[in-house]
Formats: structure tokens, C-alpha cells, sequence
């Protein structure tokens, strides 16, 4: 079987003939921790909504571990182990970290049965493990409602692994956090990333340079470049789209941590 958990091979979406990605390669490991970066409008939430099914190819193909994805729904999508996390938390806010935590173990069952039901032991474990991982154990019984954002940022976290999802897609999930709050998130997801696939889509390099190992970077619906956080920041092209002008014409080259700075500009602006 590959270790390929992804693979997308010349990928097209056009939308009334604007191509949103175009002719786009990507591929990643099993047990990968990948972020991807680009401008506004660069294609990355389409990106996301290919691989859950949410839009399907206009050309090329996505495989999951191997599987073809086209023919299947978003939710059978889900079933087959793709989780997502959206940017704002959509959590239950007049129940419990715990009491979320055991609807989103229990999808099918639906809210009254399942906390109705007290749990059997071996998933009581499991939310008490949770809560443990995302930081909640303490606050396990008070409404979501009181969580602060970034509290509710990690359960939202915790009831998408709650489903044991193989590769988890999460979308700027520091966005509107504080410092801590988002030093915090990072070391969640480096927690989370020994035993699962992830994507994450983030504009905040600060918190990109804490997690990422391999960066994937975006622009015109099609990979511009990847490699490490120092070397997609020292790319000639990234600067360049960041920058928004050719190196030829700015002093930038001449001074790399400008990237940095060029970046960090743009995406405080957005
Ligand atoms: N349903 C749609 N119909 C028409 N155009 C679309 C549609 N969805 C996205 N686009 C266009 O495709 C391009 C890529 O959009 P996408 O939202 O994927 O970019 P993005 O990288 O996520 O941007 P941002 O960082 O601003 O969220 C944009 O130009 C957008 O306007």
C-alpha cells in the first residue's frame, strides 16, 4: 500500500471558466504535518473543499490512501476518515467541553440519547483523554458558552479527533487568538500530529514557523513552491508574490529577512 495518505494530480476547478486551482500537484505522507500558505485568493480554502468533497475536480483526481475520491459524498468522505475544522468553532455552547465531546464520539446517535446515556467506560476514558490532550480537563463541565475563543478553538479540535479522523484539515486555527492562546494551539497540533495526518492552512508565520516542518506554498490555484519554512521564506518566487512586485525591481533580494518582514506585513493585514 503507498504511504501516501494524499495525492493530487493535476487538479483543476474552474468556476464559470476561472480556474480557482489549476493543474495542481500535491502529495503527502502518512504521519505529515503540512502547512500551506499563500496570498488572498491563492485557492487554499477550495483546496480544502476538493479533498472533503465540498466541490469536486473539473479535471485530474484526489486519492485518499489510495482510493480514487471522486465518486464519493462529502460525508462518505468523512466516513473514510477526512475530518475538518473550520475557521470559526462550531461547538454546542450551552453543553460541556464533556458533554460535546460525547455527541462527537457518538455522530449517529444524536444529542438526547447520547446524553441521556451515561457512556460505557471505555469511551469515558476516552473524552477524560481528550479533554486531558486539549487542555479542558478543569473547565470538563462548564458550558462551552463561558470558554474563551481559543478554548473553544481547541475543543472543536478535540470533538473533530473525537471521530478518529486519518488526516485532519484545519483551517487558520489561530486566527483572532492571543500570543498564548496561540503558542498553545501549536503545541496541540505537534501533540496531535505523532498520531495523525494534518494540513494546516495558516496566514500567522509566527505560528507557521512554530509547527511546520514542510511548508506547501499556493498562488494562481497552483503550487508555487515547498520545503522548509527557511527555505520557502528565502524563495525568490515567494517573495516576490508577497511582495506583489519583481525582485528585479526592489532592493528585497538584497536583504532576505525582508521576506519575512514582507510576509509577516501581508498577512497582519489580513
Ligand atoms: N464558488 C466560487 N465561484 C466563483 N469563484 C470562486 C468560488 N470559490 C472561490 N472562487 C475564487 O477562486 C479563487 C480562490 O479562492 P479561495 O477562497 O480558494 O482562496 P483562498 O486562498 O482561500 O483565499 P483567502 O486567503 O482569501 O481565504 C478566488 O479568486 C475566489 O474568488
Amino acid at each position: 500500500m503507498s504511504d501516501k495518505i494524499l495525492e493530487i494530480e493535476n487538479l483543476t476547478v474552474s468556476f464559470d471558466g476561472f480556474k480557482a486551482l489549476n493543474n495542481l500537484n500535491f502529495s503527502m505522507d502518512t504521519g505529515e504535518l503540512r502547512v500551506i500558505i499563500g496570498p488572498n485568493g491563492a485557492g487554499k480554502t477550495t483546496f480544502l473543499d476538493i479533498i472533503t468533497g465540498k466541490t469536486k475536480p473539473t479535471e485530474g483526481q484526489v486519492r485518499f490512501k489510495g482510493r480514487n475520491l471522486r465518486s464519493y459524498s462529502e460525508h462518505q468522505i468523512a466516513q473514510m476518515g477526512i475530518g475538518r475544522k473550520f475557521q470559526t468553532p462550531r461547538v454546542y455552547l450551552n453543553l460541556s467541553p464533556r458533554e460535546n465531546l460525547e455527541i462527537a464520539c457518538n455522530p449517529h446517535k444524536g444529542v438526547f440519547p447520547t446524553l441521556f446515556k451515561r457512556p460505557p467506560s471505555a469511551e469515558r476514558r476516552t473524552i477524560a483523554g481528550l479533554l486531558e490532550t486539549i487542555g479542558l480537563i478543569h473547565k470538563a463541565d462548564m458550558k462551552a458558552n463561558l470558554l474563551s475563543h481559543g478554548e473553544k478553538q481547541w475543543l472543536e479540535i478535540g470533538m473533530l479527533v473525537a471521530q478518529s479522523p486519518d488526516l485532519l484539515l484545519v483551517d487558520e486555527p489561530v486566527a483572532g487568538l492571543t500570543d498564548e492562546e496561540t503558542e498553545r494551539t501549536g503545541e496541540l497540533l505537534l501533540s496531535l500530529a505523532e498520531s495523525h495526518s494534518i494540513i494546516v492552512i495558516e496566514h500567522d508565520m509566527e505560528f507557521v514557523r512554530q509547527i511546520a516542518r514542510q511548508v506547501t506554498v499556493l498562488h494562481q490555484g497552483s503550487v508555487l513552491c515547498e520545503g522548509t519554512i527557511d527555505e520557502v521564506q528565502s524563495d525568490p518566487q515567494v517573495i516576490e508574490v508577497y511582495l506583489g512586485q519583481p525582485l528585479h525591481d526592489t532592493d528585497a533580494h538584497s536583504d532576505h529577512q525582508t521576506l519575512q518582514t514582507a510576509i509577516e506585513g501581508v498577512t497582519a493585514i489580513q
